[in-house]
């Protein structure tokens, strides 16, 4: 039995539909638009591309945009004041800065920076605390993307088995806390976990944030496991010939295998057009939920953990 492919790209536009409605009614009843600010530092490629979708994206669904692209030599002291400014500045609700940071920046100064109210990225320590005390908190865009493709997929998740391929505080963490959260019962794999292919087998929901193109082949899938694909990796695809430069064209593929473990799984999430596209659309939908509690209305339902 081929598992289902759970469209993330299509779960996008409803949760972006949502958002669209939340973000009208404010405006007719309320006179309020929700702004969020992307701040870039430096010219990494990939990051153009996101923060270039991220904008076009906001305005399609009603809210302001405030791109912020400052040079990859930019000091501290100048990325902090920028902060500061977004942060005092009514007209924000939501304030992103697009990791990774060039080396010189501390990115936990940067981030703890952030008015906790306004970061809809879930970042800072503040949201990770209240997080991990199951308060109400601003939550992680990519983790929240996925736990509602999760809902979608299974209704309750109580009880199942997760596993967590990787710990990193932006994915693998948050993710781990959500799924317990749901009462998972939740392991968190990374570099140092024996026997992973033993581990990953127990799963009833396998979740691979790893950054290793396809390393999760279908043998490792329990048959009928619900499998998330949080990888984004560039490989190069000689299959498709070459660019005008002459350079070898590439494709994205996730960190699982994404054939062989379409034959096990129950239900998996292609690459691209799975996680992604729900990353931006919960960054979305975070940003207007920052603007309602900002002005002290009721939240918009469905599009919080
Ligand atoms: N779709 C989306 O919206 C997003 C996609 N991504 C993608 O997700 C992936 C992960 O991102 P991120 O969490 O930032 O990555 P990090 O590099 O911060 O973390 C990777 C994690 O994987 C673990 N790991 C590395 N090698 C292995 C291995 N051989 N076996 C088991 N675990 C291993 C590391 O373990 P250790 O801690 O021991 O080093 C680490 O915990 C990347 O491909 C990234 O591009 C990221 C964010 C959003
Ligand atoms: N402060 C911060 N917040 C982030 O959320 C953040 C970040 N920094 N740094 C980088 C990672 C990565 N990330 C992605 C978002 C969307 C897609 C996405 O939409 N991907 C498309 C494909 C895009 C393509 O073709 O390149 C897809 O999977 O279908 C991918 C990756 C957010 N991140
Ligand atoms: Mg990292």
């Amino acid at each position: 039995m081929a598992a289902k492919v759970i469209d993330g790209k299509a779960f996008a536009a409803t949760v972006r539909e949502k958002v669209a409605g939340h973000v009208a009614r404010l405006k007719e009843e309320h006179g309020i638009t929700p702004g969020l600010a992307v701040v870039l530092v430096g010219e990494d490629p990939a990051s153009q591309v996101y923060v270039r979708s991220k904008g076009k994206q906001t305005v399609e669904v009603g809210m302001n945009s405030y791109e912020h692209k400052l040079d990859a030599g930019t000091s501290e002291a100048d990325l902090l004041a920028l902060i500061d400014q977004l942060n005092t500045d009514p007209a924000v609700h939501g304030i992103l800065v697009q990791l990774p940071l060039p080396k010189h920046l501390n990115e936990d100064l940067v981030i703890n920076a952030i008015d906790p109210a306004k970061d809809v990225d879930g970042f800072h320590i503040s949201n990770v605390g209240l997080l991990g005390t199951g308060q109400k908190s601003m939550v992680p865009c990519t983790p929240l993307g996925c736990l509602m493709m999760l809902r979608d997929v299974h209704g309750s998740l109580s009880g199942m088995d997760a596993v967590v391929i990787g710990r990193s505080n932006i994915v693998g963490k948050p993710m781990a806390q959500l799924l317990l959260g749901d009462s998972c019962t939740v392991t968190i794999a990374h570099s140092r976990t024996k026997d992973l292919p033993d581990v990953v087998r127990r799963a009833d929901i396998v979740v691979a944030a790893v950054g290793r193109p396809q390393m999760v082949p279908g043998d490792w899938i329990k048959p009928g496991a619900t499998v998330i694909d949080v990888g984004i990796n560039r490989i190069d695809a000689p299959e498709k010939g070459q660019n005008e430069d002459g350079s070898v064209k590439t494709r994205l593929v996730g960190d699982v295998d994404y054939d062989s473990c379409a034959q096990v799984a129950g239900a998996i999430t292609p690459v691209p057009g799975g996680v992604g596209p729900m990353t931006i659309a919960c960054l979305l939908a975070n940003t207007v939920t920052a603007c309602c509690r900002a002005n002290g209305l009721p939240e918009p339902e469905g599009l919080t953990a």
